[in-house]
Order: structure tokens, then C-alpha cells, then sequence
């Protein structure tokens, strides 16, 4: 089935609309995934430099298991696709059969953008323990492959701004192009920012955790007030590190888009 999210899914129609649409639709994963994560509590020891859980891996855990299911998934040719970024790229295995042809919609310098490790520190030092209870119940396998749902998800959304820029470029070139020659940041930071749409996605967010986020029983609409992960930090996750690292992502993109 064609990934209705997806602006490189075959035959779907790339203008800022369909782009936003991926957009909104990404952060119901997003949401969905921090939901999931939060019915583990923190389980640090899974991120302990030192920890010595695996053996002849110096790393933490979360480390080891996120490497080899990128392993994998590179095997599989998850990587192929240009909306997947690893956050381990070095000595990923190539493809072990054959993969889907993905529209060229990027410029070829878009492959160098790459995010990964802000966004696994921003994950793991700032927003994880926002969101997760102190603890630890002993399930470090099931944690870590929830970590790594929460970060492939947050990854596809923050490099999905290669797509953005591309699209605002394509749609209005004459504009960019002054800013792009002169190399300057701030016109471009300025050009592609919508602080009326930034101010929409913040509410929205917010409101579909509370809307995910709360048990639904049959006989009421919702059994209690509290939400499995609080619609503030959701809010706040894309207030300070989703959308503004989309953004940088958007201007490293538009950077090189004349090379
Ligand atoms: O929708 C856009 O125009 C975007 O560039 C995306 C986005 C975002 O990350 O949500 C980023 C910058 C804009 O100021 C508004 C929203």
C-alpha cells in the first residue's frame, strides 16, 4: 500500500501542502511512539557509558541494540530510502536484496544533512526524562527498541525539512536565490519561517496527546483526566528542538541548493 505520509511514495503530488500534510500525519507517530515509551520507567542503566551489559561492546546498551537493528534494517535497505537517516551510518551493511527506486526530489548534497547525533543527545539528556518515571523494571530490550521507535521517528520528521526547503525553493526560486548566493542564514531562517503555522502545530500537538493520551472506556467518553505522556512537553518537544531543528535542517538544505 502507498505510504500516504510519505512524499516519496510513488505518485504522490509534491507541493508545500502534501509536505505539511506528511507534516501533520508524522506527528501522530511521534505521539503514539512517546506513549509507548512512557510505560517504561527511565531504566538507566541501559544508558550507562560503563555499564558492561554487553560483552566485548564498549557502549551503553541502548547504544549496542539501536547499531545492530540499524544492521538490520540497512540489510533490509531501510537506508535506501532517503526520508531514513541511521543514527550509527558508519559500516552499515548494504542492502541484501533488491529495493524500491525512489523518486529523485533532492538535491544530491541533501545526503550530507545530517542531524542524528543532536537529536540523539536532545532525546536521551533533555526530553527523555520529561516524560518517563524514575525506575527501573528490568526491561531494557523492550525499552530500547521503544527508545528507538521515539528517535526514528523524531529523526524522519526533523530531515524531513530537506523535503520542505526543496518544495518552498521549487515554488518560489526568485525569492531564495538572493539569500542562497549571498550565503546569508538569517534571510533564509527568515524566509522559511510561518510563526502563525509554527503557533498551529504547537496547539495541535498538544491537543492530540490529550486526545491519545487518555483511556477510553465505554461507558464515559474518558475514565480519567491524566494522559499517559503530558500534551505540555509534546508541545514543548516541538517548540524547542522539533521545529527549530527543522529549520536549521531547512537552511543547511537551501545552503547548498545552487552548488
Ligand atoms: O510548514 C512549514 O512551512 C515549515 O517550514 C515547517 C515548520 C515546522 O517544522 O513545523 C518549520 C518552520 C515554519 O516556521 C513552520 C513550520
Amino acid at each position: 500500500m502507498a505510504d500516504s505520509s510519505s512524499v516519496s511514495g510513488s505518485g504522490n503530488a509534491f507541493n508545500l501542502d502534501t509536505v505539511r500534510d506528511s507534516l501533520i500525519r508524522q506527528e501522530d507517530t511521534i505521539i503514539f511512539n512517546l506513549i509507548e515509551r512512557a510505560r517504561f520507567p527511565l531504566n538507566s542503566p541501559l544508558y550507562d557509558q560503563n555499564s558492561g551489559l554487553v560483552p566485548g561492546f564498549s557502549g551503553s546498551l541502548v547504544h549496542f541494540i539501536v547499531k545492530e537493528t540499524e544492521a538490520v534494517q540497512a540489510k533490509a535497505g531501510r537506508y535506501e530510502n532517503p526520508e531514513e537517516n541511521p543514527f550509527f551510518p558508519d559500516g552499515l551493511p548494504s542492502p541484501i536484496m533488491p529495493t524500491t527506486k525512489y523518486p529523485k526530489i533532492l538535491y544530491p548534497a541533501a545526503v550530507s544533512i545530517n542531524m542524528s547525533k543532536t537529536i540523539w543527545d536532545m532525546y536521551f539528556n533533555q526530553l527523555l526524562p520529561l516524560f518517563v518515571d524514575k525506575g527501573d523494571d528490568g526491561n531494557y530490550a523492550s525499552t530500547a527498541a521503544s527508545d528507538l521507535d521515539c528517535l526514528q521517528a523524531i529523526s524522519r520528521r526533523i530531515h524531513y525539512g530537506k523535503y520542505v526547503a526543496e518544495v518552498k525553493f521549487r515554488e518560489s526560486p526568485k525569492e531564495y536565490e538572493p539569500a542562497i548566493l549571498a550565503q546569508d542564514k538569517n534571510a533564509l531562517m527568515k524566509l522559511l519561517t510561518f510563526e502563525k503555522v509554527e503557533e498551529m502545530v504547537k496547539k495541535r500537538v498538544e491537543k492530540k496527546a490529550l486526545v491519545f493520551g487518555r483511556e477510553v472506556s465505554l461507558d464515559t467518553n474518558f475514565t480519567s483526566e491524566k494522559c499517559k505522556v503530558d500534551p505540555s512537553v509534546v508541545s514543548r518537544l516541538y517548540d524547542e528542538w522539533i521545529m527549530p531543528l527543522t529549520k536549521q535542517v531547512q537552511v543547511q538544505y537551501l545552503l547548498r541548493r545552487l552548488d
